[in-house]
């Protein structure tokens, strides 16, 4: 059926005038809407039959804001001429300060430019539980329409600026204790008391508010600035490197100085050269690649649907066991937790317990709540519950007789039904259910650690995996709040694979005579979390060892061995695990570098005698980005070759979520694409002329580079999905 995409009105015989936005699914603000609202607003002021007018939103939403697909086009194109100019034009002009009484009638989820029309209304009247917010600075812009000034304006000036920054939504019960909200009823009622308050202003049995020009809620000058100041401070500490931060401050700060009128004028300016920086490309393309991670060619466009998964045995109650349990719970789904032995099983459900706890501890999780996700766990030694599970999850050591074992095993106790996954972080999947008849329903469910907080769920098929478990797979998934994202069978799989040059380049620099925290601190100001020998320290130095020689053993011709973790390990320092590796761990304080890690290092260096005439490499900061970074583009565009992935945005989504590369810079490929293939290939055929062929360019690279083509188009045939 063809989506009904426009604006209509209806006109009572009371004489209101009820514009209605259609646009499924959200009904953004796309053009044709714009274009719409201003031809109705303009008639519904010009009509003699108008006294009053609603303004809704079509099938329970109101208006999920500006149509963010426009954005892209601007990105794609530079020409800033299909922005509409809205602020003055239609939001004051055509609705704030028409004659008639305008109300809004809110439902669902009133969001970014969807707010920003209802705050131009005289009142908003909503439904239970609608969704309110200004989340335009996770998109690099800030709020358009008027919505700078008009949210202060309403729930107060330091609210307003807390839910800008931290683009944090409220329901619509908060919105009413805060102002923002003047009426709550059952949805059914929404339109007929929407008709009424309209008329009710008309007619001066309510009052007409035009946001804009109000000033009780922002208090005094100096009042205003603590406030902002207190912002600037809250932008510095939760975005230092995001312009829309605090070019949104000061935005405000001009509405409060100089009128609402002269910040609305401020932040039509600001929003046009904000939309244009790569922060915006970077935030709109991963806005647009997390959803396309739920399209699956033959999967979700196969006419199935997802199977109830209500009963889930999760084997191996370690760190990523307890934490994928711990997610389930918290879901709703009842968890078999199964362990080797007694002591093993209770320090399982303790660790399941503890993350529960801390949830309710930091705030994040009701008493209430946490007592029921706990009561639907069970701790079992044997595989008797096994029988009417709907999936297993094993999470047991890294060890591949045990992992074909035990699926041979849960081939007899499973259900026929039963999905079959592995949360292995490097064995091949095929290999794992090598002893089994039941490779259909074998699938990969990896998850990073912490599981119970990571967003991303690496969803691995083999080709045998059915698209039908696969797609039970992604909705447990969505259940339990993660990304999932469907990736090909190979060693590493998409994100481990693209990132296991990472550490290896690292080391390559260290050994070359780089100082390593500074390598990690030019890393961290790149803008990942932890550089790569902090993260070493955190993942610990034992697993490094372990999975190193599984990625020699197929990818060992661009390997850089480096004998560094196994010294390190010598030296008794296995990371955080046991309070040293490169950074001494104490507990209450930050991680401190250890200068005596020195000695380990000059020893590696002098195994791997790499540094030429014996002498310290000397290297900018840009240069030390590039070695680290440029062999991880290398190896994604092997990953992209090889068809491990659908599509290159679920690679850049696939690192921002389980890598923590940077959302602002769009993940790996974009990045990539931003800099552009030729300079990367150039570079990289460069370090390996200098350092070897770690640094060789991959066949599609040097394909790309020659073409002009970005790496995002993908054109092979070697598909592995
Ligand atoms: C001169 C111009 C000034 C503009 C100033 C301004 O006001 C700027 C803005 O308004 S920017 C937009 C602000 N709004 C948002 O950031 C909301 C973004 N959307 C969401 O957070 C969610 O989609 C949701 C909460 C509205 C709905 O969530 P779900 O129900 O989980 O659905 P979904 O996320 O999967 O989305 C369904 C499909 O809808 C598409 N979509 C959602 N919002 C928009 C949008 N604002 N513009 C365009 N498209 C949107 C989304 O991409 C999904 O599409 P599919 O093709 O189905 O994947
Ligand atoms: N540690 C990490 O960051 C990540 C690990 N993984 C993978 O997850 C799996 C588990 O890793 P971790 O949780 O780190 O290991 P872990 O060593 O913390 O936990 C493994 C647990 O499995 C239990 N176990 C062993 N044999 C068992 C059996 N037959 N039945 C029931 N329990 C059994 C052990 O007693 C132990 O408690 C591995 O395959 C690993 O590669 C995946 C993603 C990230």
């Amino acid at each position: 059926m063809a989506k009904k995409i426009g604006v209509t009105m209806d006109v009572g015989n009371d004489g209101v005038a009820v514009i209605t936005i259609s646009n499924p699914p959200v009904n953004s603000l796309a053009s044709p809407i714009i274009a719409g609202l201003k031809e109705k607003f303009r008639d519904a002021n010009q009509r003699n039959d108008v006294r009053a007018i609603v303004l809704t939103g079509n099938n329970g939403r109101f208006c999920g804001g500006f149509d963010i697909n426009v954005f892209q086009q601007v990105h794609k194109t530079g020409d800033l001429s299909v922005m509409p100019e809205v602020s003055v034009d239609l939001v004051c002009n055509l609705m704030e300060d028409s004659r008639k009484p305008l109300v809004a009638a809110v439902e669902g989820l009133a969001l970014g430019g969807g707010l920003e029309l209802a705050m131009a209304c005289h009142a908003r009247v909503s439904a239970p539980k609608a969704q309110l917010g200004l989340p335009e600075l996770t998109l690099g812009v800030i709020p358009g329409f008027g919505g700078t000034q008009r949210l202060p304006r309403l729930v107060g000036l330091a609210k307003a600026t807390d839910m800008i920054l931290l683009s944090k939504s409220i329901s619509s019960e908060e919105g009413q204790k805060l102002g923002l909200i003047d009426a709550l009823v059952p949805p059914g009622e929404l339109l007929s008391t929407s008709r009424k308050w309209a008329l009710d202003i008309a007619d001066g049995r309510k009052p007409f508010l035009r946001s804009l020009h109000r000033t009780d809620k922002i208090g005094s000058l100096s009042e205003a600035r603590a406030i902002l100041k207190n912002s600037r401070q809250l932008a510095k500490k939760i975005a230092p490197k995001m312009p829309q931060h605090h070019a949104v401050i000061e935005v405000i700060e001009e509405g409060i100085v100089h009128g609402g009128y002269s910040g609305v004028l401020k932040e039509a300016e600001v929003f046009r050269q904000l939309v244009l920086s790569d922060t915006a490309k970077g935030l709109v393309h991963v806005f647009f690649a997390q959803r396309a991670t739920s399209k699956v060619p033959n999967v979700t466009d196969a006419g199935l649907k997802p199977r109830p998964i209500k009963k889930v045995a999760v084997i191996g109650g370690g760190l990523m066991g307890s934490g994928i349990a711990t997610a389930l719970l918290l879901s709703n789904i009842r968890v078999v937790l199964k362990e080797i032995n007694p002591e093993y099983l209770m320090k399982g459900i303790k660790t399941v317990e503890g993350n529960i706890k801390g949830l309710v501890s930091r705030g994040k999780l009701t008493q209430d709540k946490a007592g029921k996700a706990l009561s639907l766990l069970k701790g079992v030694l044997d595989y008797t519950e096994f029988k009417d599970v709907d999936m297993v999850i094993e999470a047991v050591i890294e060890n591949i007789q045990l992992k074909q074992n035990i699926f041979k095993e849960l081939e007899k106790v499973c259900p026929p039904h039963c999905i079959l996954a592995s949360n292995t972080s490097t064995i091949d999947l095929n290999v794992i259910g090598e002893k089994t008849n039941s490779k259909d329903r074998i699938v990969g469910a990896h998850f990073f650690s912490p599981a119970h907080l990571m967003t991303l769920l690496e969803i691995v098929r083999s080709e045998n995996t059915s698209p039908q478990v696969i797609l039970d797979l992604m909705a447990v998934g969505k259940a339990i709040k993660k990304v999932p994202v469907v990736v090909g069978n190979c060693i590493g799989f998409a994100v481990n694979r693209t990132f296991f040059p990472y550490t290896q380049a690292a080391h390559m620099l260290a050994n070359l005579g780089v100082d390593l925290f500074r390598i990690d601190s030019v890393i961290t100001s790149f803008g990942l979390p932890l550089g790569p020998f902090q993260l070493g320290d955190l993942a610990g130095h034992g697993i490094g060892l372990a999975v190193g020689p599984i990625y020699a053993k197929v990818y060992g011709d661009r390997m850089f061995r480096s004998p560094l973790t196994e010294l390190l390990l010598k030296s008794g320092r296995n990371g955080k695990i046991n309070g040293r590796g490169y950074y001494i761990y104490e507990k209450g304080s930050k991680p401190k570098p250890d200068p005596s890690v020195l000695s380990v290092v000059e020893e590696s260096r002098k195994l791997t005698n790499i540094m030429p005439g014996g002498k310290p490499i000397s290297v900018t900061d840009k240069e030390i980005v590039e070695m680290i970074l440029f062999p991880v583009v290398n190896e994604a565009c092997r990953v992209l070759d090889e068809g491990v992935v659908i599509r290159a945005s679920d690679l850049d989504i696939a690192s921002v979520l389980g890598m923590s590369f940077p959302s602002y810079r769009g993940g790996i490929v974009f990045w990539a694409d931003m800099i552009g293939p030729k300079y990367i290939y150039e570079r990289l055929k460069e370090m390996s002329e200098t350092y070897g062929s770690f640094f060789k360019p991959s066949r599609y690279l040097e394909e790309r580079a020659t073409k002009g083509m970005p790496l995002s188009e993908l054109k092979s045939s070697r598909s592995r999905l």
